[in-house]
């Protein structure tokens, strides 16, 4: 999977509100109601993640929910990064 580059990272995010391109990756914070709804929608994403074969790193604390998406073998974003933050989207709407 190849590096995207920076305009064409930028131009894909305008369909990505939630989503800014910083530190070589893709980066939301998502906020919850509470932990378990926030802990709920993280285990969506773990099997989606499983499903993909790509992984964030990501930081909870209580119901705040970050999450830094790239592809490790290029050191940066790719097509990988952004059909996960799709799904990712996909997940958290429904628990809006
Ligand atoms: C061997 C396996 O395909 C790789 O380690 C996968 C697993 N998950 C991954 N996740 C992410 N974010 N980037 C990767 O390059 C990556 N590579």
């Amino acid at each position: 999977m190849s590096l995207m580059k920076d305009e064409n990272i930028e131009k894909r995010l305008l369909r990505f509100p939630d989503w800014e391109h910083r530190n070589n990756s893709l980066y939301a914070e998502f906020e919850f109601d509470n932990f378990k709804d926030c802990f709920s929608a993280m285990s969506r994403i773990a099997f989606e993640c499983e499903a993909q074969n790509h992984h964030p790193k990501w930081t909870n604390i209580y119901n705040v929910l970050k999450i830094s998406l790239s592809t490790h073998d290029v050191d940066g974003v790719t097509e990988k990064d952004f059909k996960l933050a799709e799904a990712i989207e996909a997940i958290v709407e429904v628990q809006d």
